[in-house]
């Protein structure tokens, strides 16, 4: 399916529980009891396709990293999650979470340029309105960790950047000036966690609510493969496109040969084979090793 079409759920939840969204990969309900349960699925996208083969354990694995990284930034900000304790048919890959009053604000933290960064910086030597040196190329280290804001876009669009001044015009000085610090400050620790376990963070996305009394909390995922971009340190090479660490299988069988397929030609992606699909889930299952030091069951 492409993605502007919001995927039906793959998980049966008792009775009480409603459907609110459909994100590309992640499903959000209401609970009986009016707060949050956030599912992570085990679908997979790529190109911007949320693709037909799901790849077994994904949804466990990044509910798992998300769930150890909270416990990491706790001393930082305070976070969304009540309980891992949910119901059995998504056992693992949900939390229960409170509700909050999202900011409307994709709060991305860089230490890396590619992707929007790279082709924004390469249009005019900034992004997000921050100023870079010259002479930067594809993977480049920045001189230091920038903010740069995104708006979230429906489902399907990409998210825009814009301005940090921009952002004080939504949410006003105080609380765009929190969410900055904030979304460094995790985005620093996070990279010197993973640079220890020979992975680069290169940048990720958060996103923060507020809580009736006003204090900001981190919500949604944290610090997972489909939040953030991660690269094998040991293959780090600035000048080209980076090997994601999660999904170069995914790439590379899609743009091969093998798959048929052509990503500009508006067609749905087809099936993955299996040694796709498990090379990939070996992925996951790596990163969660490396970075927590726990072996994934
Ligand atoms: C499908 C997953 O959800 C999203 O993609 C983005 N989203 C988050 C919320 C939210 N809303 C109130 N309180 C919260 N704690 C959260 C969170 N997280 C809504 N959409």
């Amino acid at each position: 399916m492409s993605s502007a079409v919001a995927p039906t759920p793959e998980y049966e939840l008792p009775e009480g529980y409603t459907h609110i969204y459909s994100g590309k990969v992640r499903d959000l309900y209401k609970t009986p009891d009016d707060r949050l349960l956030f599912v992570a699925s085990d679908r997979i996208s790529a190109y911007d396709w949320v693709l037909p083969t799901p790849i077994p354990d994904k949804g466990r694995i990044l509910t798992a990293m998300s769930i150890w990284w909270f416990d990491r930034l706790s001393d930082l900000v305070p976070n969304h999650v009540i309980t891992t304790n949910v119901p059995d048919s998504v056992a693992r890959r949900a939390m229960v979470c409170h509700r909050l009053d999202m900011f409307p604000v994709e709060c991305v933290a860089r230490g890396y340029l590619t992707g929007s960064g790279l082709t924004e910086y390469q249009a005019q030597k900034s992004v997000c309105g921050v100023n870079l040196p010259p002479g930067l190329k594809d993977g480049s280290k920045l001189p230091k960790t920038i903010f740069t804001p995104a708006t979230k876009a429906e489902l399907g669009e990409h998210d825009e950047n814009v301005t940090f001044d921009e952002v004080v015009a939504a949410i006003g000085q105080d609380e765009a000036q929190q969410l900055r610090r904030l979304t460094t400050l995790v985005y620093d620790r996070a990279a010197s966690i993973a640079a220890e376990r020979g992975l680069i963070l290169a940048d990720t996305k958060l996103e923060f609510g507020s809580r009736p009394d006003g204090t900001i909390v981190l919500a949604d995922e944290v610090l997972t493969p489909d939040s953030s971009r991660y690269w094998p340190a040991d293959e780090w090479e600035p000048g080209h496109a980076q090997p994601s660490f999660d999904k170069q299988y995914v790439r590379d069988w899609l743009t091969s040969p093998a798959s048929g397929w052509d990503r500009h030609s508006g067609e749905a992606p087809p099936a993955l084979p299996d040694d796709v699909v498990e090379k990939t889930r070996a992925k996951y299952v790596e990163a969660y090793e490396r970075l927590t030091g726990k072996r994934f069951a």
